[in-house]
């Protein structure tokens, strides 16, 4: 796998959110996110876009870049809540081409 490939990288990353809901293993984080429930994660979801719009504002790439991938990983335990698949997303994106 090419590790740059963002679309393989969230996959990889899913699968794993999907396994902490399946387990709940201590420790981990994806297993508090679900624990606290639906309102959380989307607490974190609003967090997090905010963080990406702040860094945006304040012109600072690294910034953007740091708090999109927070984004990406609280997106990816949405979805995971929902039980909605990425290649569902993928053929959202790919219909309106
Ligand atoms: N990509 C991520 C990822 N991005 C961000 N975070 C966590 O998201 C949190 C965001 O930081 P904040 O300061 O906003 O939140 P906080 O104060 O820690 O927590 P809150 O009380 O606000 O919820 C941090 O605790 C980060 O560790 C992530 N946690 C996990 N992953 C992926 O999920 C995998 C499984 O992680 P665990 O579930 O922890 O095993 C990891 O291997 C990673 O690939």
């Amino acid at each position: 796998m090419a590790v740059t490939d963002l679309g393989e990288v969230l996959a990889e990353v899913y699968q794993v959110v999907l396994e902490r809901k399946a387990a709940l293993p201590e420790g981990s984080y994806t297993t508090y996110l679900f624990t606290k429930g639906q309102d959380k994660i989307l607490k974190k979801v609003g967090e997090e876009a905010a963080e990406v719009i702040i860094g945006s504002k304040n012109q600072d790439k690294s910034e953007v870049i740091y708090e999109t991938a927070d984004l990406l990983y609280h997106l990816l335990v949405l979805l995971g809540f929902h039980e909605i698949s990425l290649e569902e997303i993928a053929l959202e994106l790919l219909n309106r081409r």
